[in-house]
């Protein structure tokens, strides 16, 4: 049974007299364990499609479910509670806390999502490449070190969905490859992870590719 339903969502933004259409009736499902990369050219919607998963923005048409669970239509509360419960959350905008360290930071989370395992911290840096940086601000970081950063944030609570926006922005192909198995791995334990990449050696590693254009699927 799919974690992750959107129904036919539709998504309208507004520049002076124009009208763009963001997305355009898009229906999507995960599985748990499955592992899905979402291709696009720049501006064919896959941020705004992510928002709209996550809850963080709110479709003109169609609906969102997380684990059984209407997200869409429901009070910014409600959804920030499914958001905290079912899902990890990676995205363009980072999702770090500059006055809190790495370590911090990732602590925070897992108690936001009722999963605190302190004792975890050290072990989800180090798979990410990121051992030594706990005690470390988020503006001490590269751009690279700040998406696995927050990655790792997104991951530590071993949440049902994942969703990421470009993970492997900004790192070298040893890095690149490091955060593609540590996604496997968060697969293997059963989350669907969705991943917004340009990388081909990410997409090639996928159990699923979608390509959108125009705010619509084009090859799922
Ligand atoms: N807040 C907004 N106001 C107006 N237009 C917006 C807004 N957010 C997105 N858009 C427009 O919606 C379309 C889809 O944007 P979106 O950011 O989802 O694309 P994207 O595929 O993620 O692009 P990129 O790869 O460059 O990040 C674009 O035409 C964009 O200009």
């Amino acid at each position: 049974m799919p974690v992750l339903e959107a129904t036919e969502l539709y998504r309208f933004f507004h520049a002076g007299d124009d009208e763009v259409v963001a997305l355009r009736g898009i229906t999507v499902a995960l599985d748990p364990g499955e592992l899905t990369a979402l291709r696009g050219p720049s501006g064919s919607g896959k941020s705004t499609l992510l928002a709209c998963l996550a809850g963080i923005d709110e479709p003109d048409g169609g609906t969102v479910s997380v684990v059984g669970e209407r997200m869409s239509r429901r009070s910014e509360a409600e959804r920030a509670r499914l958001r905290a419960r079912h899902l990890g959350m990676l995205m363009q905008s980072g999702n770090l806390f500059e006055h809190l360290t790495v370590g911090a930071n990732v602590r925070l989370q897992m108690q936001v999502s009722g999963r605190d395992r302190p004792d975890e911290i050290a072990d989800i840096l180090d798979s990410l490449g990121l051992d030594g940086l706990a005690n470390v601000l988020p503006a001490h970081l590269s751009g690279g070190e700040a998406a696995r950063a927050g990655l790792a944030v997104a991951l530590a609570p071993k949440p049902p969905i994942l969703l990421c926006d470009e993970p492997t922005a900004e790192v070298d192909a040893m890095t690149e490859q490091r955060v593609i198995e540590r996604l496997i791995e968060a697969c293997r334990i059963g989350t669907a992870v969705l991943v917004v990449t340009h990388s081909a050696t990410l997409a090639a590693r996928a159990d699923r590719v979608i390509d959108i254009r125009d705010g619509g699927i084009v090859h799922d």
